[in-house]
């Protein structure tokens, strides 16, 4: 799947094509892709529709291109469909926090009970590993290995008995003092009616605090169905999907998944302990487009969009031929968020909003810095009008952001230059409207 969207990229980028035709071949050709990866046709539908919809209906802001603005809607309605800007909480909201995973034989569960384990360690908790899978043999000593590997506490004993050892299990690492505790199940039975059964059973004698259900990615389509099977009689709390390193249906898996409204919280990226990672949807999806190529398109949009906030600013502050330091704070802040100074140069119509050139010699971001301490430690009555500042308040203003009185005074100086040439510009266009009508009127 990642391929064939990467490439569904470069080649619209690449295209020659007029816009439409080019936008036709690429949604046809992530149709094609999303499929093959077992997303859910009526998904895909949805989704295409969507782009579609929103390609032809925008307006890339000015300075950015039409396709490059495509892609951003690309990447924003596939990152909707994979959990949009939702980040799962990882940090247990109470100690001890009881862990129970559940999943189908195979899918990885044991070997994410112990990078469940690592992962928790290396942030500072003390854990402990329950092995209660009895059906599989082996198993119990799998766990056991990844726990010593992993340096966190381990619990298991040599009966048949699942739902004892979890009890027994749970009980003996609360009493050693264990915050993450992490109980490993079966994945295969008799049948599955007794594998629902038995964890139902484990989870009510232990009521965990999060029951977590491991899914294989590779099996794509089948993840809803799984889901919801279990959750039916162990409501899952959060989601690990793994192998997402080694299958080209990733999509399929989480997208399914994504469906029954349960969050990923995990993904598995390959079989060593600290090949577990957070999944954050956008992230995923950066790397489903090319998250090189699509980096600085994204850095480069999201300037010029600041930049087109900066210059409305700019404008409201001309028209209104006026200045406050209010004003003068945010067009300061968005200008921050562009980086450079220079851009402001170039960006501010005529310079002059902060006193011409000479000025803009003198700031340089380490001044921006100071001055937006300073209006921080303002009130916003002295932030729209300026002139009740006297001495005292200088005084206050300076203490309250580490400044001196004389940076308070400079930056004021600066204030009132920027605003005088302010008033001057709107006189001037006044002037030349007031000439524009004269001539007309005199027949030119
Ligand atoms: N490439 C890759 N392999 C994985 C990942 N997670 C687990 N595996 C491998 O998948 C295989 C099965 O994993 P196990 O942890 O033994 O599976 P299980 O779900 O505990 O199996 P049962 O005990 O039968 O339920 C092992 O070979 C693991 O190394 C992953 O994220 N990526």
């Amino acid at each position: 799947m990642l391929d064939g969207v990467r490439e569904a990229v470069r080649k619209f980028l690449k295209s020659s094509a007029d816009y439409e035709t080019a936008v036709n071949a690429f949604i046809k050709e992530l149709q094609k892709t999303l499929i093959k990866s077992d997303v859910n046709v009526r998904l895909v539908l949805q989704l295409t529709k969507k782009i579609k919809e929103r390609a032809l209906k925008e307006k890339p802001p000015p300075g950015a291109s039409k396709r490059d603005w495509f892609i951003k809607i690309v990447y924003e309605e596939l990152s909707n469909l994979f959990g949009g800007d939702v980040e799962p909480e990882v940090k247990p909201k109470k100690v001890p926090w009881v862990v129970m995973l559940v999943g189908v034989q195979g899918s990885g569960k044991t070997t994410t009970a112990g990078k469940l384990a690592r992962f928790y360690k290396v942030r500072g908790y003390k854990v402990a590993l329950i092995a209660a899978d009895t059906y599989r043999p082996g198993a119990r000593d799998q766990l056991r290995q990844l726990a010593e590997r992993a340096g966190v506490l381990f619990y298991t004993e040599d009966v048949d008995d699942a739902v004892q050892i979890a009890k027994r299990g749970v009980e003996w690492a609360k009493g050693k003092g264990a915050e993450v505790i992490i109980v490993d199940t079966a994945g295969r039975h008799k049948n599955e009616i007794d594998l629902l059964n038995e964890m139902e059973n484990i989870a009510k004698e232990i009521s965990p605090d999060e029951v977590m259900l491991v899914i294989d990615a590779g099996i794509g389509q089948q993840a809803k169905a799984l889901a919801e099977s279990f959750h039916k009689r162990t409501p899952i709390g959060s989601i690990v999907v793994t192998k997402l390193d080694g299958t080209a249906k990733g999509g399929g898996a989480l997208s399914a998944v994504a469906v029954t409204g349960a969050t990923i919280k995990f993904i598995g990226t390959g079989e060593k302990l600290d090949e577990l990672e957070v999944f954050k949807p956008k992230k995923f999806v950066a790397r489903i487009l090319g998250l090189g190529d699509l980096e600085g398109l994204l850095e480069r949009l999201k300037e010029v969009e600041e930049s087109g906030k900066l210059e409305e600013i700019s404008q409201k502050i001309i028209e209104k031929g006026d200045l406050t330091l209010e004003d003068l704070y945010y067009q300061i802040v968005s200008m921050k968020k562009m980086g450079s100074l220079k851009k402001l140069l170039q960006m501010l119509p005529g310079v002059g909003l902060m006193g011409g050139n000479d000025l803009l010699k003198q700031v340089d971001d380490k001044v921006l810095d100071k001055w937006l301490a300073i209006m921080n430690s303002m009130t916003i009555e002295e932030l729209r009008k300026p002139n009740i500042i006297n001495r005292s308040r200088m005084r206050r203003i300076a203490i309250g952001s580490g400044t001196s009185v004389k940076d308070v005074e400079e930056l004021l100086k600066h204030y009132n230059m920027s605003k005088k040439m302010i008033k001057q510009l709107k006189r001037k266009k006044g002037m030349l409207a007031k000439l524009m009508k004269q001539m007309e009127g005199a027949g030119f």
